[in-house]
């Protein structure tokens, strides 16, 4: 079907604080805040805020695991919350979610086997269990996994496998949209780029739409094409990736992306983001693996700033810029 893959129109979601008295209920403070927006199949969203701006409750919206107050979400045309529970459950193959962290995300007490199979055993229940293992081994290869990672138990892996487990898990049903919360955050920067690597490469490959939520705007930088900057629970500016990084309009957008390293009077900066954006061998070496791609970086990159690079192969992390 053609359109826009995931709409949240007018999106507010409300906590209780404190608890109230007697005769009067508790305060209510506004998580979510009349939120808008459209994600497009195949475009990535970032959503980028600092912590409590309301990033994780509109992720939990837009997988309708929480209710909204007020608004609609719409995956396909079809408001979520409207949907009887079957038929809900029945769409969740639709649009999976990988979360944070991948140490309390996954059953300690269940196989890798297990745990990946869960959500096909609901999506698809006829399914004999040859052929679930079947579909369970082509995604744990899909994502890096060797076959003996079957039997295993999650705390037998590192935290990057683990996450690795946890998106094999996401993508079992051949999902459209993948929602991603903080999906590198509790991992080792040396591992950070290596998940994102893999995330993105599992885009191209299936074709994925991502709602792609992180405080860190290096990481949104680079998979997101477009970025929706929150501030308690509002939308303050959203744009395409790279204008909205290069010419931030809002005052906090600045303010986030001034707070990234400052590449031009720290050339140290440099090797830190090569190392933190997974190559310690380019940070190293001196090495940078674009510069013929980079017109613009390329006389800075063998000049001063060797390892002026990035994980991702379309942007500059440092100028914010396509490359040519
Ligand atoms: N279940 C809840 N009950 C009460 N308040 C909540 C609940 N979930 C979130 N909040 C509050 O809503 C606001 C937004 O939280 P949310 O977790 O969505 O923000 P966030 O941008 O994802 O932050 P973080 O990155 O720290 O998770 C915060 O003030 C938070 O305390």
């Amino acid at each position: 079907m053609t359109g826009p893959l995931l709409v949240a129109e007018a999106l507010v979601r409300r906590y209780p604080v404190g608890r109230g008295g007697l005769f009067t209920p508790a305060a209510r403070v506004a998580a979510v805040d009349g939120v808008n927006f459209t994600v497009e199949p195949g475009v990535s969203l970032g959503i980028v805020g600092e912590s409590g701006s309301g990033k994780s409750t509109l992720a939990r919206l837009a997988m309708a695991l929480e209710r909204p107050d007020a608004g609609r979400i719409l995956f396909r045309g079809e408001d979520l919350n409207a949907l009887s529970a079957a038929d809900l459950r029945r769409r969740r193959r639709h649009f999976q979610m990988v979360f944070q962290d991948p140490y309390g995300s996954l059953d300690p007490r269940l196989t890798v086997e297990r745990i990946v199979a869960e959500p096909l055993t609901v999506a698809e229940p006829g399914l004999d269990r040859r052929a679930r293992r079947e579909r369970v081994l082509a995604i744990l290869e899909a994502v890096g996994l060797p076959a003996a990672a079957l039997h295993r138990y999650p705390h037998e892996f590192s935290g990057g496998q683990r996450q690795r487990v946890a998106i094999a898990r996401a993508l079992i049903t051949e999902p459209a949209l993948v929602v991603a919360d903080e999906p590198v955050s509790a991992l080792d920067v040396s591992v950070q780029a290596q998940v994102l690597n893999l995330l993105m490469d599992l885009k191209e490959r299936r074709g994925l739409t991502y709602l792609f939520i992180s405080h860190d705007l290096a990481v949104v930088e680079h998979v997101a094409d477009r970025v929706m900057v929150m501030l308690r629970g509002r939308v303050v500016e959203s744009g395409p990736a790279a204008a909205l990084f290069a010419r931030p309009a809002h005052p906090y957008t600045r303010a986030l992306v001034d707070a990234l390293p400052d590449f031009d009077a720290d050339p140290g900066a440099h090797a830190d983001a090569a190392f933190r954006l997974g190559d310690p061998g380019a940070a190293e070496a001196g090495a940078c693996p674009l510069a013929d791609r980079c017109p613009r970086a390329q006389a800075r990159c063998r000049a001063e700033m060797p390892v002026l690079w990035a994980l991702a192969d379309d942007r500059h992390v440092a100028c914010f810029e396509p490359l040519g």
